[in-house]
């Protein structure tokens, strides 16, 4: 390559990469797969390697991610810079690390490392003075990065004070969402025909920066801590010596530090940890994309400093990314439970993490248009999260002009009846759809819904081609005469069965509410409405502007339930479900403790206080603004406003938040850790 060729491709590099930084950093939202933008990445860095010449401070490998746009956020300017990481894959360039170590210190290995998680998630800046958290804010481009305070303090475990602490501290970890929460908003996403997320961390990312931190607070986003800007030279004079004690110091001062982190020896010890974690990976609750080595004497730090990007004493040694090229055969429709259709793409199969896969989710309409997929395209596959398999892009460039576009179909695969369309999402109507039927018996019967252990998915199919069942409620009809000799039943099993139908009659309201699947409403909101209504008959009663007061439920789900539960067919099944028996009850009786009282807050506690309100909410208590005469009890945190006052005024007790919690005690017989 000459010189020429090579600058030419440096700046169609570049320009490339600039595009995808925007794109990821900015947008959250990226048109290519971390491996291929990794690749990309690395050929810069090599042709920058090989013609020195070509090197300028303001290519993409010498920059961390990407400015922040103005418009959302207030831009901070971090007290002391924050880096990105460079990256290894094998172990010779663990090694090679190593040597540049070895080299800049003039001193022989090995040395002693803490490896660590890499969580895959977005890094932020939490900054304190005198012990009080003054904001929270992303990385950007390790100058300047958003503030996102209120955001930031929806995860529960970030603390607001700390104790013995320097006087500014800037303190560094990962906002991340577990792959569990991950799932569940996907799921909910494509049930609304909305825009899905490609992987934990741009879900992360997304979450993290919205505007109303009430959306955010919904997303489960979890954070982890592993590194201090300002203030560590000070922890460092306190006796802290290595990253290993640093890790511990966090811990100690109540930050939340993901548990699994050891020390190793030199490239080879890196190498066995990164050996046992890969094939662990998949059993931790995150996506990690590799672990994190990092020199364990922070003494050494400051002699080996930072490049323009990133520490040399720290390096990312990434796990291998599965992802596999394979073409789109045909796609398929889907009926669900709750009628909606999805398109499930036929893959030629391919092996991906342990498994073959020869089908994909694509998810909804606008998931389709996004990605303009069509038939015969080939198409670029992973598994997100290391679970669902998913189609990371589709590869345009390969297309010979023969692939046709997705259509939709205008009647239901299963019964023939014409689909409605509610934006983006395409519906079966009909209530009888055996689709419908079919998912809504297995659903009910599941584990976590009334948990009838012998109906498997063979016996529902021969009992709704029987005509046993046409509904859940006909599964309390069901005599042993009409089991005996279904898929092979005997007399003993029929008996069985019946005896865990029987006792499915009292998993209480909030397991029923679940395995109903009124739209929208997984466990955790079958358990909170069933906290707020406490009966059934209570619940179909409901107003819209009740069912808004129930923690989770926003305004499209409101609506949802809202119309189910007027649905008349709906109506009948629950009659007959209650005349056959099955408690219509809650179960758990904390829906009552704080009910007929009035709170209001004023000041800092040590929970958000949002957590606290639904807290209270979900035992029943309602929560206002202001003080009046009706108000039972003002709880007072730190640093109180003029609530105080008035409620003095007007002769409202008052009660602290160890109070509070204490108050809950004993109207609940729980402790309050328990209650959140
Ligand atoms: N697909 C795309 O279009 C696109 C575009 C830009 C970047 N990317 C991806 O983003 C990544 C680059 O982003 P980056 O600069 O944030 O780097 P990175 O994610 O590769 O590594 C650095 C980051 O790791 C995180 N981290 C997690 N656990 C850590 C721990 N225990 N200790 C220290 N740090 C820890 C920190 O947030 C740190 O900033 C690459 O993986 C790249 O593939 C993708
Ligand atoms: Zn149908």
């Amino acid at each position: 390559m000459t010189l020429e060729e090579a600058r030419k491709r440096v700046n169609e590099l570049r320009d490339l990469i600039r595009y995808h930084n925007y794109r990821y950093y900015v947008l959250a939202d990226p048109e290519i797969s971390d491996a291929e933008y990794d690749r990309l990445l690395r050929e810069l860095k090599e042709l920058e390697e090989r013609f020195p010449e070509l090197k300028s401070p303001d290519s993409p490998t010498e920059q961390v991610g990407a400015r922040p746009l103005e418009a959302t956020f207030r831009p901070v300017r971090h007290p002391t810079r924050m880096y990105s990481l460079d990256n290894a894959f094998t172990l010779d360039e663990v090694r090679a690390f190593e040597e540049r170590i070895e080299r800049a210190l003039g001193r022989k290995g090995p040395f002693a490392y803490t490896v660590e998680h890499k969580v895959d998630g977005l890094s932020v800046n939490l900054y304190y003075e005198d012990g009080v958290l003054v904001y929270g804010a992303t990385r950007g481009d390790g100058e300047v990065g958003e503030e996102v305070t209120q955001n930031l303090l929806t995860i529960p475990t970030i603390p607001r004070r700390l104790k013995g602490v320097p006087e500014r501290l800037e303190v560094r970890g990962e906002v991340y969402m577990p792959i569990a929460a991950f799932l569940r908003l996907n799921e909910e996403l494509e049930e609304r025909g909305e825009k899905i997320f490609k992987n934990p961390r741009n879900a992360a990312a997304g979450s993290l920066r919205q505007k109303d931190p009430r959306i955010t607070a919904k997303r489960g986003l979890r954070a982890t801590f592993y590194a201090l800007g300002l203030g560590l030279e000070e922890v460092e004079r306190e006796g802290v010596a290595t990253q290993f004690a640093l890790l511990h110091w966090l811990k100690e001062k109540g930050f939340p530090v993901e548990h699994g982190y050891a020390r190793a020896v030199g490239a080879e010890g890196v190498e066995a940890v990164y050996q046992d974690w890969l094939k662990k990976r998949r059993e931790l609750p995150f996506e990690a994309d590799g672990v994190v080595v990092k020199l364990d004497d922070l003494q050494l730090w400051r002699e080996l400093g930072y490049t323009a990007r990133a520490p040399r004493f720290a390096i990312a040694y990434k796990f291998p990314a599965e992802e596999k090229e394979t073409r789109l055969l045909d796609v398929v429709f889907q009926v669900g439970r709750t009628g909606r259709v999805t398109p499930v793409g036929v893959l030629e199969p391919v092996f991906l993490e342990g498994s073959e896969v020869s089908r994909v989710t694509l998810h909804n309409e606008s998931y389709i248009e996004e990605l303009d997929i069509r038939i015969g395209d080939w198409v670029l596959v992973h598994k997100a999260g290391g679970v669902i398999p998913e189609v990371l892009r589709v590869l345009k460039e390969r297309r010979t002009g023969k692939e046709r576009p997705v259509r939709w179909p205008e009647a239901c695969p299963e019964c023939g009846h014409r689909l409605i369309q509610e934006g983006k999402v395409h519906r079966c109507p009909n209530p009888l759809c055996p689709a419908k039927r079919f998912e809504a018996i297995r659903h009910f019967a599941s584990r976590k819904a009334m948990d009838i252990q012998g109906l498997g998915e063979k016996l529902i199919e021969k009992l709704l081609e029987k005509g046993l069942v046409k509904d859940v409620a006909d599964l309390y009809r069901l005599r042993k005469e009409d089991l005996v000799g279904l898929e092979r039943m005997g007399e003993k099993s029929a008996q069985n069965l019946l005896r865990q139908i029987e006792e499915s009659k009292h998993r209480g309201l909030e397991r029923l509410l679940y395995a109903l699947g009124l739209p929208g409403v997984g466990e955790v909101l079958a358990r909170n409405l069933a906290a707020k209504f406490q009966t059934m008959d209570r619940l179909l009663e409901a107003s819209l502007e009740e069912l808004l007061e129930v923690e989770e439920v926003g305004e499209l789900t409101a609506r949802a339930i809202l119309e189910t539960l007027r649905d008349p067919a709906f109506r009948h099944l629950v009659r007959r479900l209650k005349e056959a028996g099955v408690e219509m009850e809650a179960k758990e009786k904390g829906g009552e403790a704080l009910k007929g009282l009035t709170f209001v807050i004023t000041g800092e506690l040590s929970r958000p206080r949002e957590e606290v309100k639904a807290l209270l909410r979900r035992l029943g208590a309602k929560v206002t603004d202001s003080v009046s005469r009706k108000t039972s009890y003002l709880v007072v945190g730190e640093n109180p406003g003029s609530k105080l006052e008035k409620a003095k005024a007007l002769g409202v007790p008052t009660l602290t938040e160890e109070e509070l919690y204490r108050l809950m005690e004993a109207r609940t017989g729980k402790k309050a850790e328990e209650l959140v």
